[in-house]
């Protein structure tokens, strides 16, 4: 295959598919919203009420190592679809299941089995139909959630002025995967909860939810933070999203025995963390972090929307501590490349 990423690979050959019905939101997002009069969740007469949809596959070798435990896959696989409900601020009702697997091993299908009803129950998601057959281990799932039109978040509307925000504590999944690989030491302190990070995620469901009315955009950050951010201004010539190095949680990492270099490109670039990154005004402030404690979940205030000086300027900058700024280039997994995840070209001021 040439040389092209997932994203253009994507606008070349699938968008002239996509319905031109301005009622309907399409490829471009986390999930597609289409409008229905809608019986679901007791909403018989609530005419704005909106189905969110997504479908994302988890490959063998792709997107997990050979002796990824089934209960884990299984919850994972269901775990990464409600995160781009979440990001949508949707709430999950339901989700198809489409397996593809080399044998039947029946053990196997337990622990999966196990591990996507304990994130179904979890979340409070039914498994409503799917699809089974042979071939390569591959999973995919789509998941269906609601969301009255008008309240969904999506990725394209940032304002000039607004905080830049991000739930948790992304590059722990990059983290835990080098653990795995070899690539890091296992004796770490931070090790175990890495690895949870990686094999056990958590949808930031709540949060998504409780962000209604006060994020104006947001995405789920699977690719790498610095990547998925380039999506918020994708088609907002007229932003520049600043990140303040000085404000991004790198020091938890470090804490936690990740050498330095390393947790600085897990953190930008590492990706499968599944955290939201949105965008608020800061009259906001208290709610955003009044809606992070009701869920939860901690955030992180990482910098702010400006505008775009000239069209040519970086969608996405650095600025450093001593206030200079450097172009942020968008760091992260690509299924069409293959990268040592751990490898950034860009380093924190303290090692440049
Ligand atoms: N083959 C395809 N045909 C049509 N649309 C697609 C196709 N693949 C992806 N898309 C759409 O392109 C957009 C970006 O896809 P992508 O899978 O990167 O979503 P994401 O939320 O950024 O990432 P992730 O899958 O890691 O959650 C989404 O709106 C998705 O629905
Ligand atoms: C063996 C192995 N290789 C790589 C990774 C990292 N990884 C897998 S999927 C993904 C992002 C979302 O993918 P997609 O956009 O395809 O849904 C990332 C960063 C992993 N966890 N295991
Ligand atoms: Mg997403």
């Amino acid at each position: 295959m040439g040389k092209i990423d997932e994203f253009a690979l994507i606008a070349r050959f699938f968008r002239s598919c996509a319905p031109p019905e301005p009622s309907i939101l399409g490829i471009g997002d986390d999930a597609a919203l289409l409008p229905c009069a809608s019986a679901l969740r007791g909403n018989r007469d609530d005419a704005s009420a909106t189905l969110a949809l997504t479908t994302d596959t988890l490959v063998a070798g792709s997107h997990f190592l050979p002796d990824f435990a089934p209960q884990d896959l299984g919850w994972k696989a269901l775990a990464v679809n409600l995160s781009d409900l979440a990001a949508m601020g949707a709430e999950p009702t339901a989700f198809l299941l489409a397996l593809t697997l080399p044998r039947y091993d029946p053990e196997w299908l337990e622990g999966f089995a196990y591990g996507v009803q304990a994130c179904a129950q979890r979340y409070g998601v039914a498994l409503i139909g799917g699809d089974t057959t042979r071939g390569p281990l591959a999973i995919t799932i789509t998941a269906l959630g609601v969301v009255p039109w008008q309240a969904a978040i999506r990725r394209s509307t940032a304002q000039v002025g607004d905080d830049l925000w991000v739930s948790g504590q992304p590059g722990r999944a990059a983290l835990g995967l080098a653990v795995r690989t070899g690539r890091l030491s296992g004796d770490l302190p931070g090790c175990s909860e890495w690895i949870a990070a990686l094999e056990r995620p958590q949808p930031r469901i709540a949060l998504g939810l409780a962000l209604r009315g006060i994020a104006t955009a947001m995405l789920d950050i699977s690719d790498g933070l610095t990547q998925d951010a380039h999506h918020l201004v994708e088609t907002r010539p007229e932003l520049t999203l600043c990140v303040e190095e000085a404000a991004l949680p790198l020091a938890p990492l470090v804490a936690q025995g990740a050498p330095a270099e390393k947790a600085w490109a897990a953190l930008l670039g590492g990706g499968d963390d599944y955290e939201l990154l949105f965008t608020a005004n800061p009259r906001h402030r208290t709610a955003v972090a009044e809606a992070a404690r009701r869920a939860g979940v901690s955030v992180h205030r990482i910098g702010s929307v400006v505008p775009r000086s000239i069209p040519e300027a970086s969608p996405l900058v650095l600025v450093r501590r001593d206030g200079t700024r450097t172009t942020l280039p968008p760091q992260g997994w690509d299924p069409f490349r293959v990268a040592e995840p751990l490898d950034l070209d860009i380093q924190p001021e303290s090692f440049s």
